[in-house]
């Protein structure tokens, strides 16, 4: 049986609920001790920590919204949590709800469920960029309130074949919508910080640009880069001046990623024509400027919302808990720990 280093059992701390994958999460209770807390806001948890209720968890397992009881995984939260803890195993493979520098400055190797989340993600990217492209929220809306196309009819749409599809960020989901929107007849073009081997540039059928040129010569712009310090507000005011009148933006990375405000205001103008938006940069709130503009096609945070995918993610995440419990490494630890 797993036990920590003085011996005794292990202890797992549960942040979050398992939804899907029961009998694995049942796999880990008989070999560690599950916790989980009381607290229902940031500072409970931080008191109920600072009491000792946590002490000797090794391994926390967290999920996206745990962030409602816990907020940001920062250095004043690791400073509260008990010295033992040296893994947090993510569900979810955008992990800018943990602070990684300060959990690396305590030891503390954090994991994510990369390639888990590519095929649900990139599909929902597809589905923004053809019901952003095809103009498809006014007449949704309208039918639903009984008025079939509306008062006035709905502007025409665009197609996706013969456009020029720019990905910003070319990770696991900017690849997998890659191939995808090349099956729509798109061109594809992409600037990531590595550019791809040749192999892999031709299998999916990407030419690499530097941003400057993706911005100018993209007709629908994707982001699919993670939100970090040197993401946040990547697209702004100064990047949509650059881009091509009337551009179709697709976000399903972070909302931070792009200024929201600024967003609104280059689709108020005309500068940007539609966007497909999936995330946001206040979740749950959606600046007001995109729900009343009819050109923004709009889901709360979908992109991994499937029972398929979901419990991809659910095994992915327990597996870095059993990984970490057994061997005390972790299966898939994030990018910036990776060399240390
Ligand atoms: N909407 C959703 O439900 C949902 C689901 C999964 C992931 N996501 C988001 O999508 C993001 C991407 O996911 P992924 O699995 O493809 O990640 P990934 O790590 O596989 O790919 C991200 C890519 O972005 C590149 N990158 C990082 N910083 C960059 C920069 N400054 N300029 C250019 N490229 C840069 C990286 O080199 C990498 O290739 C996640 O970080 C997450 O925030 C959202």
């Amino acid at each position: 049986m797993a036990s920590s280093a003085n011996g005794s059992r292990s202890k797992v701390l549960l942040l979050g609920e398992i939804e899907l994958a029961h009998s694995s999460w049942s796999a880990i209770a008989s070999l560690a001790d599950v916790i989980t807390p009381a607290a229902t806001s940031r500072d409970a948890f931080i008191a109920e920590s600072l009491s000792g209720a946590f002490e000797g968890c090794s391994v926390a397992y967290r999920t996206f919204a745990s962030f409602s009881i816990t907020g940001k995984i920062d250095g004043e939260l690791l400073d509260a949590l008990p010295p033992s803890l040296r893994f947090i195993c993510h569900n979810g493979a955008g992990y800018d709800q943990v602070d990684v520098p300060a959990c690396t400055a305590r030891g503390i190797r954090v994991s994510n469920t990369p390639t888990a989340v590519d095929d649900a993600t990139a599909d929902m990217g597809i589905f923004l960029l053809l019901g952003a492209l095809r103009n498809l929220a006014p007449s949704i809306a309208s039918l639903r309130a009984g008025e079939w196309r509306g008062k006035t009819p709905p502007a025409l749409g665009h197609d996706p074949q013969g456009k020029v599809l720019g990905i910003l960020g070319m990770g696991g989901i900017g690849r997998n919508m890659a191939k995808k929107a090349k099956v729509f007849g798109m061109e594809i073009r992409y600037y990531n910080r590595t550019k791809l081997d040749a192999d892999v540039e031709q299998d999916i059928g990407a030419e690499w640009v530097d941003i400057e040129t993706l911005l100018k010569e993209s007709d629908v712009l994707s982001l699919n880069l993670p939100l970090n310090p040197n993401t946040r507000h990547i697209i702004s005011t100064k990047e949509f001046a650059k881009m091509k009148r009337g551009i179709t933006i697709v976000n399903t990375a972070r909302g931070a990623v792009m200024d929201e405000a600024a967003l609104v205001e280059a689709l108020k103008s005309g500068q940007v024509g539609s966007a497909g938006l999936d995330v946001y940069e206040f979740e749950p709130d959606v600046h007001p400027g995109l729900i009343e503009n009819p050109r923004c096609f709009l889901v709360p945070h979908m992109g991994t919302h499937t029972v398929e995918t979901e419990t991809k993610m659910e095994e992915w995440a327990i597996s870095n808990v059993r990984m970490a419990i057994e061997s005390g490494v972790l299966r898939s630890v994030v990018p910036e720990q990776r060399s240390l």
